[in-house]
Parts: structure tokens; C-alpha cells; sequence
């Protein structure tokens, strides 16, 4: 199982690199690697186990955090709902692509983290919205979806590791704090 020890961290040089595209058909490596991306995540969110073998929390991880130079992400947001158990997104995207975004910005307020990143990095990063996604899943269909403020973000965030962007990079650098005026802050 992957653990915090496969997870290289930022200044590795594999996390500004611009990933590979994965071949299709996925091969069974890259179809493992992507249920073993998934398992982490789903392993980091639970109490005992992410306690048991000392996990951070993640709703994303990309390949090239674990030194793999791939276009492949995986994501695993739980359900926000006691009375809905039903995740909000749970994926792996193979080559995943951005094809349109709104005009209208969204930040997280407390910020972002990230595996790869063991210090806390303040400021609002801020990010498109609205995108549309296209992408390939683990059995080799293809899939274009629209996603929104979290989720949205996430993504975003995922896939700019496999195109070498952390999210500090996106955080103003003489004002931390700053957003455009109609900037949509998610809880
Ligand atoms: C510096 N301030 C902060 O980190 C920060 C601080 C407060 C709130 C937020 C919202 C913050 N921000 C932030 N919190 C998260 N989690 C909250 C905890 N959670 C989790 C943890 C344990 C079990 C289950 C779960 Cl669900 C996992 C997800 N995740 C991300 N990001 C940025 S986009 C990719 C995503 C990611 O997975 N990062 C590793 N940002
Ligand atoms: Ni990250």
C-alpha cells in the first residue's frame, strides 16, 4: 500500500516536471497505480488507518507525487451528508484534460495543503470556478464532465501537479490575501 514514504516532497525535481501522457489501452500497471492512488486516499480519510500508518488527509493525488512522471490522477471526496454516504467524486482520470472554464473565480478560505507540501503555505490560491473535464477512467471510457467550487478545485489542483504547478505558485506574492472583488470563497 502507498504511505507518506512513497510521497516525495516539494524541491523534488519529478514535481516541476510536465507529466508523460499514459499510452491507451491503459496497461495493467497503470491501471494498478491508479486503484493504488485511490486506495491511499480512501486510506488517508479513515480515522484508524490514517492513524495506524501515520497518513495525511487528501481528497487528490497526482502520479508524479510519487515520483511516477504520468498524467494520471486520482480523487476521492466524500460525501459532505450523513443522510447521502455516496462520495461526492470518486475517480482516477487518465489524461485529464481542461477544456473550458468560467470566467468566475473560486478560492478555498483556509487556503490549500498539499501531501507534497510540510508546511503550511497561507493566502487564497485562486482558480477557475466552473470547469469542464474531459478524461479517461480506469476501464478506458472517455468522459466530459462539469465540476464546481470544491470539486473544481481539487481538480485543478491535481492537475497542475502533472503539468509541474504547486499551488503556492498561484498565491500573490505581495498580497497573500488577495482576490478579485466577485471571487467565490468555499467553506
Ligand atoms: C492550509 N490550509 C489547509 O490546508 C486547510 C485548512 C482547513 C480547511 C481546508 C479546506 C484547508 N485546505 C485544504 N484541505 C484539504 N483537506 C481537508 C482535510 N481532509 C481530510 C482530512 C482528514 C480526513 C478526511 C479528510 Cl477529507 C482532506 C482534504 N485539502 C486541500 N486540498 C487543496 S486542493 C487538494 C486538497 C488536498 O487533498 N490536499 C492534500 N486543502
Ligand atoms: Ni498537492
Amino acid at each position: 500500500m502507498i504511505t507518506m514514504d512513497d510521497i516525495i516532497r516539494e524541491g523534488h525535481p519529478t514535481l516541476r516536471e510536465v507529466a508523460k501522457e499514459v499510452d491507451l489501452p491503459l496497461s495493467e500497471e497503470d491501471i494498478e497505480l491508479g486503484k493504488r492512488m485511490q486506495e491511499f486516499l480512501k486510506n488517508s480519510q479513515d480515522p484508524e488507518l490514517a492513524e495506524k500508518y501515520q497518513l495525511r488527509g487528501g481528497v487528490g493525488l497526482a502520479a508524479p507525487q510519487l515520483n511516477i512522471s504520468k498524467r494520471i490522477i486520482a480523487i476521492e471526496i466524500p460525501s459532505q451528508s450523513e443522510e447521502n454516504p455516496e462520495p461526492l467524486l470518486s475517480t482516477v482520470m487518465y489524461n485529464p484534460k481542461i477544456l473550458s472554464h468560467s470566467v468566475q473565480q473560486a478560492a478555498l478560505e483556509e487556503g490549500e495543503g498539499c501531501l507534497s507540501v510540510d508546511r503550511p503555505v497561507p493566502g487564497y490560491v485562486v482558480r477557475n470556478a466552473r470547469i469542464t473535464v474531459s478524461y479517461y477512467d480506469m476501464n478506458g471510457e472517455q468522459h466530459k464532465i462539469r465540476l464546481k467550487h470544491y470539486m473544481a478545485i481539487v481538480v485543478q489542483h491535481e492537475i497542475d501537479h502533472i503539468n509541474g504547478i504547486m499551488f503556492y505558485d498561484h498565491i500573490n506574492k505581495e498580497n497573500p490575501n488577495y482576490a478579485p472583488e466577485d471571487v467565490i470563497f468555499i467553506q
